[in-house]
């Protein structure tokens, strides 16, 4: 497949969330995914929501290559979004939860389905075209929600908590096989995540988010060399046991 070259995200960011303030600034080059991991309500998901237009930014700005999206709608963003729960559309089977992205474009049902073809076969999805969301194991529905994001073409993908649905079982095969896919987007790619084997396996480097400010940007490796918080010493010895 061929691959026009991908812009780089440019985000700095300051988002008031209830009585959290959350001020990011960081760049995610195309190919060299970025994982945000940090505390629980640290504002992690605030990050993410606010680079895809869902919560309004007090300050800052959001770019895309040299494109400002900032004040742009998330429809106009060119950014693909997995949430933690996949929110599928539960009243569309699989086929017609993919298709929707060429329907947002402005096809026709028809024209639509048929776009949605080749990501069912590239997704394994095909066998369960005709399913509805609720007949779908975790697995299933994430490939579903990682297939829709992608077949709308987006220059972004973020991805907020990929495998937390998923039992312990499968989450080792799923880590897998969404690295592959998103070595295939080779866009610039965001991930939230607790874990640091997600991190490790679907990342290059890892931005550490405490209480809504950055306290630590590098490889993981970095990161064990150094850790720059009590935070990160604890999670990291939490992931080596
Ligand atoms: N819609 C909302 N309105 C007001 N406050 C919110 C809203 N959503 C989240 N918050 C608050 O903002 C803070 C940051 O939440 P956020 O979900 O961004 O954190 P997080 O780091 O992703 O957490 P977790 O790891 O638990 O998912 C939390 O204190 C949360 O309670």
């Amino acid at each position: 497949m061929t691959r026009t070259p991908r812009p780089a995200l440019h985000v700095d960011v300051h988002v008031a969330r209830g009585s959290l303030h959350v001020e990011a600034a960081f760049d995610a080059a195309p190919g060299h995914p970025l994982a945000i991991i940090g505390p629980n309500g640290a504002g992690k998901s605030t990050v993410l929501a606010a680079i895809a237009g869902l919560v309004p930014l007090e300050s800052g700005a959001v770019s895309i290559g040299d494109r400002a999206v900032g004040a742009l709608p998330p429809e106009a963003r060119r950014i693909g979004v997995v949430f933690q729960d996949y929110v599928l559309f539960p009243h569309l089977d699989v086929r017609d939860n993919i298709a929707f992205a060429a329907r947002m474009r402005g096809g026709s049902r028809v024209a639509a389905r048929a776009a949605a073809e080749p990501w069912l076969e590239r997704y394994g999805l095909t066998p369960l075209a005709e399913r509805f969301p609720a007949e779908l194991s975790g697995g299933q529905a994430q490939r579903v929600a990682l297939a829709r994001a992608l077949a709308a073409e987006p220059e972004v993908l973020l991805l907020d908590e990929p495998m937390s649905a998923l039992d312990v079982e499968v989450r080792a095969e799923m880590r897998s096989e969404l690295a592959t896919h998103v070595r295939e987007f080779g866009g610039a790619t965001v991930l939230v995540t607790h874990s640091t084997a997600d991190a490790a396996a679907l990342a290059d480097s890892v931005l550490v988010l405490e209480a809504g400010g950055v306290t630590q940007r590098g490889a993981l490796a970095d990161l064990r060399a150094a850790p720059a918080t009590p935070y990160v010493q604890r999670m990291l010895a939490a992931a080596a046991e």
